[in-house]
């Protein structure tokens, strides 16, 4: 079997411009969204990723504000900064990108932003309401994923789902978010025991290891979707955690890396910080972009 390779970058490129209309319809009832994404320090795959949410958040009408702090700031500027941008109505949607500088504390600044305008979905209120099954917002990556799966698959409800790492950002939301869809959801890790006979036994397979071709061909059950949040620069070049060549031989369905998850992160950051504006005016959720 030859594998359906998943186009995230078309995906995404959709999604956008459903985001796109409905931020215009937002803007003609008087409501402009308005994302600030705060970088701290030059981490060069950093300031891509930055870049690339400001161009687009401006590309979909929404406002952009630009914040950056120098890699030695101390943490109480990036908290003052924080509670500056909690308090301006401007701002619907704030995002830190991480990894942050050694000196600071990931959970001091994350649960610094106010969890309406936490985009990211990684304040411990967001968090918490997530694994109890409440509105939350939502981490971009899983949601990405999520949407590629009920995309791909339909109903996922009774699906097996073997998630291979346990992170805060992409492993255990992707689980809960799974896990409200109804599938029967393993999260796997490094002490995991018999790692292949458990993939192949699941109808789907998120890989978030980060551990270049750590998946291989045979983990595969025949006609599984696999999803690779992995991206690893390796001297071959950018690759995820599935080994591609030889599970498209195998799986249903594959995304590849790049141009799978990747361009899915951003175009969920974009619902998000659209979702995070219709709840703050009182309005409802928007149409097809949240869980
Ligand atoms: N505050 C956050 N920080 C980080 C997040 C996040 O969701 N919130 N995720 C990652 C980085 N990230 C977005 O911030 C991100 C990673 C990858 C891509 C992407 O489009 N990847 C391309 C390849 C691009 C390349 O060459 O590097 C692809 O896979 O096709 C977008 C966003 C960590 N930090």
């Amino acid at each position: 079997m030859t594998a359906k390779v998943i186009d995230g970058k078309a995906f995404a490129a959709g999604l956008r411009e459903q985001i796109k209309l409905q931020t215009a319809a937002m803007i003609a009832q008087g409501i402009t969204p308005g994302l600030a994404v705060v970088l701290v320090g030059e981490d060069p795959a950093s300031q891509v990723y930055v870049r690339s949410k400001e161009k687009q958040t401006r590309e979909t009408g929404m406002n952009s504000f630009a914040h950056r702090l120098s890699a030695e700031a101390p943490q109480a500027e990036l908290l003052a900064l924080i509670e500056q941008l909690n308090n301006d109505p401007a701002v619907n949607g704030i995002l830190v990108q991480l990894p942050l500088p050694a000196h600071m504390d990931e959970a001091a600044v994350i649960n610094a932003i106010r969890p309406e305008k936490d985009v990211d979905g990684f304040h411990i209120l967001n968090v918490g309401r997530l694994a109890t099954g409440q509105k939350a917002m939502v981490p971009c990556t899983p949601l990405g994923c999520l949407m590629l799966l009920r995309d791909l698959l339909g109903d996922l409800s009774g699906k097996s789902a073997v998630v291979i790492g346990r992170s805060n950002i992409v492993g255990k939301p992707m689980a809960q978010l799974l896990l409200r869809d109804s599938a029967t959801v393993t999260i796997a890790h490094s002490r995991t025991r018999n790692l292949p006979e458990l993939c192949r036994q699941a109808d789907i397979v998120v890989a978030a290891v980060g551990r270049p071709n750590f998946v291989q061909g045979d983990w595969i059950k025949p006609g599984a979707a696999v999803v690779d949040v992995g991206i690893n620069r390796t001297d071959d070049g950018l690759v995820g955690d599935v080994d591609f060549a030889a599970a498209s031989q195998i799986a249903g369905a594959i995304t590849p890396v790049p141009g799978g998850v990747g361009p899915m992160t951003i175009a969920c950051l974009l619902a998000s910080t659209l979702t995070a504006t219709a709840r703050a005016n009182g309005l409802p959720d928007p149409e097809g972009l949240t869980p």
